[in-house]
Order: structure tokens, then sequence, then C-alpha cells
């Protein structure tokens, strides 16, 4: 079933048209990702899905973004509860400057939970969700910057977590790190897509071939193809994600 609906999505920058006519599906609880050169709209894109470009001025938008049934650029669409349902993850991993409990407790407490004992046992299941628990379970009052960057991203998967969205949107989540930080990461998008539908922007072809069930290729602020992973990067129907999965180009 499909969790994300986006319509005939038109989207500029000033005069500066940047996405042109997406249509696209998202299936809930699965991984998709976007892939395609730099400056083709990947990220744009993601951000139409939360509302995050609401945030730069003289964006333009037009067409729906459905999710859930809802279209979320209606006016009366609550902004903070629609960020709450849809999470994100950026490329740089940007805790807070807090200690890694008040990072995870952040969100629950700005919708108003105080309870000690709720907050607890919701940090906990969060850091636990992002396979981060383990290691920081005897240091949770200890600043979020002293975890190597690895463990910052898997913190901030785990803030997050803790308000309980239904979609996390990833931009290049993992480009920051090393690899063993990013194989890590990795397994646990694997274990996430049970309960949530996750978005991943990778410049990393692999990673989107070995993690995702869908994946979308864009050129020049258009959807060109978009399909099975295996389909995209076994027998494209395009020639031009052809040549791009094949490193003619990008
Ligand atoms: N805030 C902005 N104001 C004006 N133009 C922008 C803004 N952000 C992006 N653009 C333009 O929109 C187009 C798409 O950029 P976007 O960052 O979405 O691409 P991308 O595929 O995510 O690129 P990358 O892989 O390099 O991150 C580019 O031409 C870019 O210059």
């Amino acid at each position: 079933m499909s969790i994300i609906d986006v319509k005939n999505l038109d989207l500029f920058y000033g005069k500066q048209q940047a996405l042109f006519q997406i249509n696209l599906e998202i299936e809930e609880k699965s991984i998709t990702a976007f892939i395609g050169p730099s400056g083709c709209g990947k990220s744009t894109f993601l951000r139409t899905l939360n509302r995050m470009n609401d945030m730069i001025a003289n964006v333009e938008i037009t067409g729906e973004v459905l999710v859930d049934g809802v279209d979320i650029y209606d006016a009366k669409v609550d902004v903070e509860r629609l960020r709450k349902q849809i999470g994100m993850v950026f490329q740089q991993p940007n805790p807070f400057p807090k200690s890694i409990y008040d990072n995870v407790a952040f969100g629950p407490r700005m919708h108003g939970i105080t309870n000690r004992s709720t907050l607890d046992e919701i940090v906990e299941n969060s850091l636990k969700a992002a396979a981060l628990w383990e290691e920081v379970k005897d240091v949770l009052k200890k600043p979020a910057q002293g975890l190597s960057g690895g463990q910052q991203q898997r913190l901030c998967i785990a803030r997050a977590l803790a308000v309980n969205p239904q979609i996390l949107l990833m931009d290049e989540p993992t480009s920051a790190l090393d690899p063993i930080s990013t194989a890590k990461i990795e397994e646990l998008l694997e274990e996430l897509k049970s309960s949530y539908t996750i978005v991943i922007v990778t410049h990393n072809m692999q990673q989107a071939a070995r993690i995702s069930d869908k994946t979308a290729f864009f050129l020049s602020g258009e959807l060109v193809e978009y399909d099975d992973t295996s389909v995209i990067f076994q027998n494209p129907a395009d020639q031009r994600t052809e040549d791009y999965i094949t490193g003619r180009f990008g």
C-alpha cells in the first residue's frame, strides 16, 4: 500500500524551476532510494515530502503531496505535527549540544511529555531501535558530541524515532561516515523498515542497490525512472538510467 502519493509536483526557486511534473507513489514499510547526479533535485524533492522547503525563501510548489491521503500542503495542515509524523536525518550528524539522554528526550518533551519514567522508557526504546543502547546505556548523561560520527548519526536516528514517526526521510545519512559505521546504519535501516517507511537520498549506487526496495532516478529535475531496485540496476527501461548506473556520466 502506498503511504506517500505525489501528483504533478513542480517546484521553483524564484524563477528557476528545479522539479518538473513529479509523479510517484511510495510504499509503506519499505526503503525507497533517490539517486541521480549532483544538482538533479534529489534533496529538493526529499524536502517537499515534509515541507522542509517552507524554511527556504522564494520556493513555490504546485501539485500535490498526499501522505496517508492528506494533502500536506493544505492550509489546514499542522506543520509541527507533520514533522512529527515525518522525521528527517541529515548528511552531517547534528546532535544538539546536550547529553545523549536529552537529545533523545528533546522531541517528546517538546510534545509535552514530562513524566520521568515515560521519558526514560522512550529514550531506552529509541536508542535500542537505533542500535545504540548497548554502547551508551552507561553514559546517557555524557555530551552527545563525545560520540563517534557513526554513533552520533545513530543518535540522530534515535532522536527522530523518539517522537514515533511513520516516515523517515534521510538525506545522504552515511556520506560523512566510515565504511564500518555505514554498514551499521545500513543494517539498522533494514531492521527499521519493518516498522517505518524510509526514503533515502544517496550518492552511493551500491548502497541503493544493497538496501532499497524501490529506486527513483532523477535527472535535471525530472523523475526519469522509478521501479523495483532490481529492475533499475539490472534492466532499466530508459537509456539515461542505464548510462547513469553504468557510470557513463554523473
Ligand atoms: N535553496 C536553494 N535556492 C536556490 N536554488 C537551489 C536551492 N537549493 C537547491 N537549489 C538548486 O536546485 C537544483 C537541485 O538541487 P538539489 O540540491 O536538490 O540537488 P541534489 O540532486 O540533491 O544535489 P546533490 O546531490 O549535489 O546534493 C540545483 O540546480 C540547485 O542549485
